[in-house]
């Protein structure tokens, strides 16, 4: 100690200082204090912001402040009762949070340890938060080395906190009257700085976080390696040893590709739901990647869940009831987790419960209580689209509404848009799309100010998208941008227990809101014969689960008595030639046995189901006939022939 004090004496008196006689970080920031004026023998000025400019700092640091509180919690749980008062500063060194330590009662920390108060170097000299902040350091500053006297009695350790993209946002400092040096505290105030690193590059908003580690299946604690890419696959963020063991740096390389860290990364980053993606660095290492367990903003047995129109309830969702495929359900969980920072891309072909999938995600979603709000991409008219999406100012053009119109971006905004159809988009639109992803914004047609927007975004295609990027009828950067994460929602003939499935219809066709349900409805549950249980495990199902419920409500509706259904009680079309059929075990797999198509409905159901087919002309007829019979009333139509009533309208498009 009195060495310390002869030391600060010959440094006030100009005299010079042996090089190793104070740690060279702790001498550079005396200079630096002398330099500015300050006195060493002086009292410290706390000064505190007025309540509005600390409303804004704390306001700039929200992302820094709700990542580090349970972090802060549990190191005041570890070190509060030996003595260590925590406190967490901004990057110009302002307190934004404090915990005190009962066993450290000084009217100094008292005027330090306050929320809002400036402890700066130039503020109050040389200190551990101040040399942790200029050198990027952990520093440990004890007693005189304090550069004001005025902090003598007080012995501190910091360390810095990084951003996402390794800039320092903060610093964690802890302090004691206590001089001994337990190397202890000073590894977990590290590592808890650490994970606050990681939980904001977890919070970062529109990305998913990646946990890269050298054994497939390990953890995603706070030492693991966690980088963060946005659908478009450029890394958003990187903890520090995901930066050493990648080479990153990303203050400077701005826009890096998650591909070109690797050599044998796709940008399909959808691919990572299947949890452990084996990927090489160049220099050969392989490293596994997966999504952290820990991102569930929501889980399905949260309380939560409100179940959607058609979904089953609470007590009969079990995973393969609620699209009768366990696969489905466990990618639609992941979905779930997902969901608040990836848009969902839903894959499949007609009637195979994409809009299902979409409602139940936002049901399930932090965003439920907002709103869900639908566009149908193939269903209204090119011209329309734009107004429709971006909204417009009132007399933006003729025969505009005189009001004007919000848009459906502006109306999700808060909740959930659902784009049906995307494929469907035209060429002009994408682009237009693409940009309000982009930047989040949207300015009505017609003029009027952009308006920032906050919401989560699940696009649906029955088209082959890589096809029509190819093809050059959609955009590949689009691409990008709403498959975050891809769901495919496979049809109907290959999931693995489509009577499950058949039953969960038939329980919804009991409860009484639901929208088929205006048809006779018998208060006790319906059973299948033997007979029509192997029928619905056989038959393809062109029109999937749509012609699978339609043909239940029918025989459920038509069926005289609360018995049992039988395959008589399907509509006719359905079961002609089935009767060749040979009776085999309920197991999916004979599906593709039972050849005969039998009706000519049939095949055009699944004719429309393909992407891209051709339609002769007996099919143009049908349709056609078929609408005249329903008077051109679209919805009949398409309800009698298993497909959706925008498969008709983009069908007969196209002829
Ligand atoms: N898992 C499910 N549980 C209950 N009903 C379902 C389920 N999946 C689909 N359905 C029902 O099947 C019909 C078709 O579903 P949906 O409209 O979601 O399919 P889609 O894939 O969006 O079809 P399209 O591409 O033709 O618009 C709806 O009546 C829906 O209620």
């Amino acid at each position: 100690m009195s060495n310390l004090i002869d030391l600060r004496r010959h440094f006030q008196e100009g005299r010079s200082v042996a090089d190793n006689a104070l740690d060279r970080h702790i001498f550079q920031s005396w200079q630096r204090c002398a330099s500015m004026g300050l006195d060493m023998m002086g009292k410290a000025d706390y000064n505190l912001l007025d309540g509005r400019a600390l409303d804004r700092v704390l306001d700039r640091n929200t992302p820094l402040l709700q990542a580090a509180e349970p972090h802060v919690q549990w190191l005041q749980q570890a070190i509060s009762r030996a003595g260590w008062s925590i406190l967490l500063t901004d990057s110009q060194n302002i307190a934004i949070r404090s915990v005190r330590s009962s066993q450290l009662q000084d009217v100094r920390i008292d005027s330090a340890f306050k929320v809002g108060t400036l402890l700066s170097e130039a503020a109050i000299g040389t200190s551990a938060m101040s040399c942790a902040l200029t050198d990027q350091r952990f520093t440990r500053v004890y007693g005189f080395e304090h550069y004001n006297e005025y902090h003598r009695q007080f012995h501190c350790a910091a360390t810095p906190i990084f951003d996402p993209r390794g800039k320092v946002c903060g610093v964690l400092d802890i302090t004691s009257a206590n001089p001994d040096r337990n190397e202890g505290v000073f590894l977990l105030l590290q590592q808890c700085a650490r994970q606050i690193q990681t939980d904001m590059i977890r919070q970062l908003p529109d990305s998913l976080p990646i946990v890269l580690s050298s054994t497939p299946n390990a953890g995603s604690g706070g030492d693991a390696m966690v980088l963060a890419v946005n659908p478009a696959g450029y890394i958003t963020g990187a903890n520090r040893l995901a930066c050493q063991m990648l080479g990153l740096q990303l203050q400077d390389d701005r826009r890096l590709h998650f591909e070109h860290l690797f050599d044998n990364a796709s940008a399909d980053l959808s691919r990572l739901q299947q949890g452990n993606l084996p990927l090489r660095l160049h220099n050969g290492i392989t490293l596994f990647a997966q999504i952290p367990a820990t991102i569930h903003s929501t889980t399905i047995n949260s309380a939560r869940i409100r179940h959607p129109p058609g979904s089953v309830q609470a007590d009969k969702q079990t995973a393969s009831t609620l699209f009768g495929d366990t696969r489905i359900n466990e990618n639609l969980t992941k979905a779930c987790r997902v969901i608040t920072r990836l848009p969902i891309l839903l894959q499949g072909e007609s009637g195979t419960g994409k809009e299902v999938a979409a409602t139940y995600l936002h049901n399930n979603s932090a965003a439920a209580d907002g709103p869900l709000v639908s566009l149908n991409c193939a269903a209204i008219p090119e011209n329309l689209i734009e107004s429709e999406l971006f909204g417009y100012q009132p007399g933006a053009f003729t025969g505009a509404n005189k009001r004007g119109q919000l848009g459906k971006l502006r109306e999700a905004n808060g909740g959930t848009l659902f784009l049906d159809e995307i494929g469907d988009m035209p060429a002009a639109l994408q682009t237009r799309l693409l940009r309000a992803l982009e930047t989040r914004e949207v300015a009505p047609l017609g003029g009027g100010p952009a308006q920032a927007l906050n919401f989560q975004l699940i696009c649906a295609t029955h088209q082959n998208l890589p096809q029509q990027i190819e093809s050059g009828t959609f955009r590949l950067d689009l691409y990008y941008r709403i498959n975050g994460f891809k769901l495919t929602l496979l049809p109907l003939r290959e999931r693995q227990n489509v009577l499950a499935l058949a039953n969960t219809l038939l329980a919804d066709l009991r409860q009484p809101n639901q929208q088929d349900s205006r048809l006779i409805v018998h208060p006790a549950g319906r059973s299948l014969t033997p007979e029509l249980q192997r029928f619905i495990v056989q038959f393809p199902w062109p029109g999937n689960v749509r012609q699978l419920k339609h043909a239940l409500i029918y025989a459920d509706a038509l069926a005289e008595s609360a018995a049992p259904l039988t395959l008589a009680d399907l509509p006719e079309e359905l079961t002609t030639g089935y009767a060749h059929a040979q009776p085999t075990e309920l197991t999916n797999q004979y599906a593709t046995e039972y050849q005969p198509l039998g009706s000519p409905t049939q095949h055009l159901a699944h004719s429309l189901s393909q992407p891209e087919h051709s339609l002769n002309g007996e099919n143009i007829r049908l349709i056609e006939e078929t609408l005249r019979m329903y008077d051109g009333n679209v919805s009949k139509a398409a309800n009698h022939l298993g497909v959706a009533r925008s498969t008709i309208y983009r069908k007969l498009g196209k002829v």
